[in-house]
């Protein structure tokens, strides 16, 4: 039996991961809250035949509190998106707020819950997390996972593209660091299996996967960022953290973590110096089980940018811990 929650289930993101929820056979309960239209998307999605029973729920009547009570995997796309010219971090006077509140939620109602966090700037709103959790004395940075699969699915498809493959799920291709613009590095050197992109096309290679959440932005107008191929790489997380519940092994996600509380992360902070950072990590039944260190292979050209990854994000962390800092002596 396995309780999946989503917060921020209305949403652009919200809606189409909650169906591929309900389409999971690995689903038994499927609990949406949102701040508007809950009872409508959950009445939907209800109709649809698989067993996954769905609830929707709204703030009024105890609704965070109904939909995480029990809860086994809570998914958080909650919180406003971009709009072009705007940065990730534009978002974080909004969203901080939004992600602190619901974290206190699943502090009080399901401690024990995987945590899974979209909401951006997910640089700093994993930190924001991990410390209203350590406030509330429950913080277990092995169950806390800030979501950068998109980097990782944008990564496969666009090499796909240039060596012109036709299944971009070929290709792993190890993306660290965080989720925004530089923060974001892809060691394309550690694609498996092996690929050579020519040596003009590298650059523009990288840029890609590092802004393809920009090139989202833009091509909506307006509209809002990145939803359906979120929805696709939330839920290929999602469903590798059920799985792991339900014992299967050698499961491997990249994922944006604390590492001082996860075995391996010790090897990543030395060379990084940041209490979080994204790499790829090996999935056991209590969830982050191994962080994996594919920072010592890097070529000379991606330490470089593992570098320049270094200062913004270490930016972006101070600020989310800073802000729960703040708000505690308010
Ligand atoms: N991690 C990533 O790779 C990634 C990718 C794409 C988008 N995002 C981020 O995901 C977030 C959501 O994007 P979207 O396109 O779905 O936005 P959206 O505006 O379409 O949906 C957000 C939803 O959150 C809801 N919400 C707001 N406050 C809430 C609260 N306190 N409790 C519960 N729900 C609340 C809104 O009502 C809305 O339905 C944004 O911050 C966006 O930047 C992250
Ligand atoms: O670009 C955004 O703001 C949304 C998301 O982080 C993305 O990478 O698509």
């Amino acid at each position: 039996m396995v309780k999946a929650v989503v917060l921020g289930a209305a949403g652009g993101i919200g809606q189409p991961l909650s169906l591929l929820l309900k389409n999971s056979p690995l689903v038994s309960e499927l609990s949406l809250y949102d701040v508007v239209n809950t009872p409508g998307v959950a009445a939907d999605l209800s109709h649809i035949a698989t067993p996954a029973k769905v609830t929707g729920y709204l703030p009024a009547d105890d609704g965070l509190k109904k939909a995480l009570t029990d809860a086994d995997i809570v998914v958080i796309p909650a919180g406003i998106p971009r709009k072009p010219g705007m940065t990730r971090d534009d978002l974080f006077k909004i969203n901080a707020g939004i992600v602190k509140g619901l974290i206190q939620g699943i502090a009080e109602n399901c401690p024990r819950a995987f945590i899974l966090i979209i909401s951006n700037p997910v640089n700093s709103t994993v930190p924001i997390a991990a410390e209203v959790l350590r406030k509330n004395k429950c913080f277990d940075p092995t169950r806390l996972f800030g979501v950068t699969s998109l980097d990782v699915v944008r990564a496969q498809t666009f090499v796909s593209e240039i060596v012109g493959e036709s299944d971009p799920r070929k290709f792993t291709v190890p993306v660290v660091g965080g989720h925004s613009g530089e923060t974001i590095v892809p060691l394309l050197s550690q694609t498996q299996p092996p690929v050579t992109i020519p040596s003009d096309k590298i650059r523009g290679l990288i840029k890609r996967i590092q802004f393809g959440g920009d090139e989202v932005v833009e091509a909506k107008g307006g509209a809002g960022s990145a939803t359906l191929s979120m929805a696709f790489a939330g839920f290929r997380f999602a469903e590798s953290v059920i799985k792991i519940t339900k014992g299967e092994k050698g499961i491997v996600e990249p994922t944006f973590i604390y590492l001082a509380g996860v075995e391996g992360g010790e090897d990543v902070r030395k060379v990084t110096g940041l209490d979080f950072f994204a790499v790829p990590v090996e999935l056991g039944p209590n969830g982050a089980a191994k962080a994996r260190n594919p920072l010592e292979k890097a070529t000379a050209e991606e330490k470089e940018l593992i570098n320049v990854c270094k200062t913004g994000l270490s930016q972006n962390i101070a600020k989310g811990v800073e802000f729960v800092a703040a708000s505690a002596k308010l």
